[in-house]
């Protein structure tokens, strides 16, 4: 089953804790996004593989570690996927940038898929799935579902809220994708918003309501 890790660094939740509110402004809201992807990006990465290399400083030769695994891969969900992006990169500026382009049918709930386009050697590489929001877990679901038609066989999940009956389903569908939360919260409501959650991501991100 897949290992589900919900964040617990103070500076993650209180972050979080400034992006729900109600007052906080598009710009605010775009910049905390940025950071707390940043520190789940830190998080998400602890396994990462090393090896021991042979190196010189000015003074002397010696052993250092550099990282040995597979190459990575960020992927965010369009639209609101994006505003974590940045962060993501500042960990791991050499990740190539995939885009998956899914938005959810406000009557069904179900998604809808719009675009793809991965790095040609994504199926190569270690992927970070992200997107602010795991609601119903329909986009997600779907989301991963693509990249494994396309070939990729490692992939991690990044959101910053959960839904119960979301992280359910992803757990369910897709048992080897290791999922990364920031914070679990209460339910869904009629409407397929997370409660108490922090309203629509992408409207938030971007100003456009
Ligand atoms: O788990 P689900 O029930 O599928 O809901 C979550 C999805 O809904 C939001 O996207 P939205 O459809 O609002 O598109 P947008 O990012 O373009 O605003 C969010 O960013 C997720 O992609
Ligand atoms: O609460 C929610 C649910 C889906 N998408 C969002 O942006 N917010
Ligand atoms: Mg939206």
């Amino acid at each position: 089953m897949a290992k589900v890790m919900v964040m617990e660094h103070p500076l993650i939740q209180h972050k979080i804790g400034i992006i729900r509110r109600t007052g906080t402004s598009s710009k605010e809201f775009r910049e905390l996004v940025g950071e707390v992807a940043m520190f789940m990006a830190y998080e998400a990465t602890r396994d990462l593989k090393l090896r021991e290399i042979e190196i010189e400083t000015p003074l002397a030769k010696t052993k250092a570690m550099q990282l040995a695994g597979k190459k990575l891969a960020v992927v965010p969900i369009l639209r609101a996927g994006l505003g974590m992006v940045e962060g993501m990169l500042a960990m791991i500026p050499a990740a190539k940038v995939g885009h998956i382009g899914l938005y959810r049918d406000p009557d069904t709930l179900e998604p809808v898929e719009y675009y793809c386009k991965l790095p040609a050697d994504s199926s190569e590489r270690e992927v970070f799935v992200v997107d602010p929001m795991l609601a119903t877990g329909g986009s997600a679901v779907a989301a991963i579902a693509m990249l494994k038609e396309k070939g990729v066989k490692n992939i991690r999940f990044l959101c910053l809220i959960a839904a119960p009956e979301g992280l359910k389903k992803l757990q369910e569908t897709h048992p080897d994708v290791d999922i990364y939360v920031g914070a679990l919260d209460d339910h869904l409501n009629e409407h397929g918003y997370i409660v108490p959650g922090l309203g629509d991501a992408g409207d938030r991100i971007f100003g456009t309501k």
